[in-house]
């Protein structure tokens, strides 16, 4: 037991004897580097301190001569002697590698003496810049350089710019003109380094009292230099926004970091340089505009905008070099160091700046080919392009490089706005052709409907003077101001074609039209672009038509874009569509914003660009009309004469044979009967139907009223418009004449309007020619007349048609009774009710609805089965409407038509037109 705790404790006493020797060893280890540490903290004292006095000046310190004293030190003075000597070998040479660097780095205008280069345009494309500018010379004496004392050794001095860095320049007391000098010779450099375009200047100067930089006039009237309004600094960060906006998604989507790197790797430069000038007063920004300068300048370079400020005092993110103005000629930089004065360049020659200034403005304007035309729009080859995913067609010119205009999935619908005369319509014209010029109608089918008065898209269908038609254009519709019906029945037919089309893609299980394109080869499926002019008209009112055209507009312009149906909404005042506004749904859908110059609301509220847009120029922005999407174009007449035609012809001559004409639609023109294909191509039927208007529909359609033997077969024309209930009652009876072999049906025809009688005589005529029987009864025998037919009702065994102008004219005499006989208006009435299950139908003309109720009587409405109203007011006319409230603001050349069997409420028709002899 002893024996074990002793071996215990020798064993920790042996352990704790290691421990003492490790840890003597780590002392030791400490102290010696503790030794070497202190060491090396003196030798650095020393080093600074010799440094700091100079070295040859450092024997005088009697701080370091007290340290040099100590043999560990001794190494150190000798070590910075060598470090001296080898840095003065290498600097002994500096200032002609500085010459060197800066003749590589800014060759050409920007480093070559002006004489070089000035007055002379710019040849570079642009697809590399030079990384410095030069700015002037400065000096070091020899002594610094490890040469001669007193020699001067001089250099080039240059900043970089553009992608590089921005500039930030600090004037003292008296030195605005040489900073003027100094701005004006950095950018002539720039200007005149590049091909004409290639560099876009801003100008701004906070207390712009005269002209800045006035030697740059010329410039100023191109787009290579724009002076801002010195109170919206806010106007010109918004732009430099929008660009760096656009430039960053644009590079970023072809996958490069910068501008640079994008002209780097395609060899193209695609966007100009842009430097911005702001000349501030000293004095601190507004917070917010200082906020997006710094937000700018961070973002800036990599687009390919660099800014000069002046006197603006802020820090900027991004690379900046300083330059601070000494007096008049000297500044010291950061690219020099502060200890280092530079001489700056002397001021230009002004003359010799505004002669180059304006050669740079000419070739500028020269290249960009002055104005362009509508055929510049054009391609060299007519239908080459394909649809399937988008339509893509130029529209005008910025700079004399194409601006185009994209319908396609991000920009399914377009909304264009501007004061009448500031051209929508042409701009409509431009694009019409241009797209129509690329796509075949295979690709492209067109519906154009104007509801302003005058024919300004007539030409697209043939007309007397041209029989050519725009072979894309499937419906032409003019002059639909008060027949909003019409572009409803548009805006019905495009919602139809989209629920077909989204069956067809169901059915071949895709969603998108390109899809459905290459899933059916052999479908027809071509984008559809509809432009509707003046649209507003649609929501002209309060009343079912804007309520309809509303909701499906709606549907339209949500579900259009993935079937390839596509909305162009003109229209010369955006602000005031109330409906409209109220749905901003369909805004919404439009992220396409076309804005003619001084249009409202087309844009994005804080977007002035349209205020500003000259004449004949269009803002285009595909980004629903955000700032950082306008692209301004001049946009080329297209509406001058013969400039489209020229091209419809040629369209014309290449697909009219494969594409037929439109359907041309002209409110102002009611069609004529005779010339309607539903008129020709009556023949004799079991079922006559009187013909009494046309259709306002998309499809040419005739609407008429079937005279079958079911009860109430007959027809009421009611109101006091003579041409309309003529045209009306003569449309019926031409057309029901057709509709029998020659012989096979009486007319019996009654005028009681002496006004109208030439008119139905004449038609008694012709259903005579026609080999019918027309019998004319004066109003004296009528009421005979009448009875004699009601007689006959049962036993005639033909089929007859009573027609009668003015019934309400002849009432007193039928109302006329003898005793205990019947009255004329009793076997009128008995033709009515018994008439159609005998072959007789009454065509009548009352000149009102009270007038039509009592020669009916106590019988009520339903012997008149359809009937078509003029000048009635919609009120009056539910009693024979099924009691339903009836909308109708009657309208010269309209009629409303309802037949009980066909209809479920009333419809606008047109009656034709009854050729007078009095018509020219
Ligand atoms: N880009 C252009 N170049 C030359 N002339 C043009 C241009 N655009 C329009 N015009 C002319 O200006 C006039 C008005 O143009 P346009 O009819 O297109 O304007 P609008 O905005 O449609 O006006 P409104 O709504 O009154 O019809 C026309 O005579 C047209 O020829």
């Amino acid at each position: 037991m002893r024996r074990k705790a002793n071996e215990q404790r020798a064993r920790v006493v042996a352990a704790l004897d290691q421990l003492r020797h490790q840890i003597g060893l780590a002392l030791g280890a400490a102290r010696n580097a503790r030794l070497a540490a202190e060491l090396e903290l003196a030798k650095l004292e020393l080093e600074q301190l010799v440094v700091r006095a100079g070295i040859d000046r450092a024997g005088e310190d009697p701080r370091v001569a007290e340290r040099a004293a100590d043999p560990a030190m001794a190494g150190v003075l000798s070590w910075l002697d060598t470090v001296r000597r080898q840095f003065y070998a290498e600097w002994a040479d500096g200032p002609n590698r500085l010459r060197e660097l800066v003749a590589a780095g800014a060759p050409g205008p920007a480093g070559r003496p002006p004489s070089e280069w000035l007055g002379r345009v710019g040849t570079s494309r642009g697809v590399t810049a030079p990384e410095l500018w030069r700015i002037g010379e400065a000096s070091v004496d020899g002594a610094s350089a490890g040469r001669t004392p007193g020699v001067e050794l001089t250099f080039d001095v240059a900043v970089p710019l553009l992608d590089e860095s921005h500039l930030s320049i600090t004037s003292a007391p008296r030195t605005r003109p040489a900073i003027d000098a100094l701005v004006e010779s950095l950018l002539l450099r720039v200007l005149s380094t590049f091909e004409p375009g290639a560099v876009k200047v801003h100008l701004w100067d906070i207390g712009q009292l005269t002209t800045v930089l006035p030697n740059f006039y010329a410039l100023s009237r191109t787009s290579a230099l724009t002076v801002h309004d010195p109170t919206r600094l806010v106007d010109l960060l918004d732009e430099l926004a929008g660009h760096i906006r656009r430039i960053h998604a644009h590079i970023l989507q072809a996958g490069y970091p910068s501008l640079r790197a994008m002209r780097r790797a395609t060899g193209k430069r695609v966007e100009p340089w842009r430097i911005a000038v702001l000349y501030g007063n000293g004095e601190s920004l507004l917070p917010e505009q200082l906020r997006e300068l710094k937000r700018i300048a961070s973002g800036a370079l990599a687009a390919g905008i660099s800014l000069i400020l002046v006197d603006v005092p802020t820090t900027l993110g991004g690379a900046v070099e300083t330059i601070s103005l000494v007096d008049e000629r000297r500044a010291v930089s950061s690219m020099t160091g502060t200890d280092i004065v530079v001489r700056l360049d002397p001021p230009l020659p002004p003359g010799q700046v505004g002669t180059a200034a304006a050669r740079i403005a000419e070739a500028l304007v020269a290249k960009q080919g002055g104005p362009r035309s509508f055929d510049d729009l054009l391609p060299t080859e007519l239908g080459r392009e394909h649809s399937a995913r988008e339509l893509r067609a130029p529209v005008g010119f910025s700079e004399g490089e194409p601006v185009e205009l994209v319908i396609g999935d991000a920009t399914p619908h377009a909304l264009i706005g501007g004061p009448s005369g500031s051209g929508k319509t042409n701009f409509l014209y431009a694009l019409l052709g241009s797209l129509a010029a690329r796509y075949s109608p295979d690709e492209l089918a067109l519906y154009v409907l104007d509801f302003k008065e005058g024919v300004s898209f007539a030409g697209l269908a043939p007309g007397r003077k041209d029989e050519s038609w725009l072979p894309h254009a499937r419906l032409v519709g003019v002059n639909v101001n008060t027949d909003r019906e019409f572009g409803l029945a548009l805006l019905r037919f495009l919602a139809d074609e989209l629920r077909r089309r989204s069956a067809a893609a169901k059915e071949h299980e895709v969603t998108h039209l390109a899809e459905l394109r290459e899933q059916d080869p052999e479908g027809h499926w071509p984008r559809i672009v509809a432009v509707i002019d003046e649209f507003q008209y649609l929501f002209a009112g309060r009343d079912a038509v804007t309520a309809l055209a509303t909701s499906l507009l709606e549907d339209i312009a949500r579900r259009g874009r993935s079937q390839g149906i596509h909305l162009i909404l003109a229209s010369q005042d955006v602000a005031g569509i109330e409906a409209f506004w109220g749905k901003p749904a369909v805004f919404e859908q439009c992220t396409l914003r076309i804005a003619m110059p001084k249009a409202r609301r087309v844009l994005a509220d804080t977007n002035q660009a349209a205020v500003a847009a000259p004449r004949w120029h269009a803002v285009i922005n595909h980004e629903s009309g955000i700032a950082h999407g306008n692209q301004l174009a001049h946009i080329p007449d297209a509406s001058a004469k013969g400039v489209f035609a020229g091209l419809q012809r040629r369209l014309w001559e290449r697909y009219a044979s494969s594409h037929g004409q439109p359907r041309l639609f002209d409110g102002a023109h009611a069609p004529v009967l005779t010339e309607s294909p539903a008129f020709r191509e009556l023949t004799p039927v079991a079922r006559p139907k009187a013909l009494l208007g046309q259709s306002i529909d998309v499809a040419d359609i005739a609407r008429g009223v079937e005279l079958s033997g079911a009860p109430g077969r007959h027809v009421a024309v009611i109101g006091t418009a003579p041409r309309e209930a003529l045209s009306i009652l003569d449309s019926a009876a031409r057309s029901l004449a057709r509709q029998f072999p020659p012989g096979r049906v009486d007319f019996v025809l009654s005028c009681l309007v002496d006004t109208c009688v030439p008119a139905v005589t004449e038609l008694a005529d012709w259903l005579a020619a026609e080999g019918h029987k027309a019998e004319v009864v004066s109003g004296a025998d009528l009421p005979d007349r009448v009875g004699v037919l009601a007689e006959e009702l049962p036993t005639a065994g033909r089929r007859r048609m009573l027609m009668l102008w003015g019934v309400d004219a002849v009432l007193p005499a039928l109302e006329r009774k003898a005793p205990g006989q019947q009255s004329g208006l009793d076997h009128l009435r008995t033709l009515l009710k018994q008439g159609p299950t005998n072959g007789l139908h009454v065509l009548g003309w009352w000149r009102g609805v009270a007038r039509l109720k009592d020669t009916l009587g106590f019988a009520g409405t339903d012997d008149i089965g359809a009937w078509a109203a003029l000048d009635v007011q919609g009120n009056d006319l539910s009693p024979f409407c099924a009691g339903q409230v009836v909308h109708w603001s009657p309208r010269p050349g309209r009629a409303l038509f309802f037949d009980r069997s066909t209809h479920s409420s009333p419809e606008v028709i047109i009656p034709y037109h009854r050729p007078e002899p009095d018509d020219d």
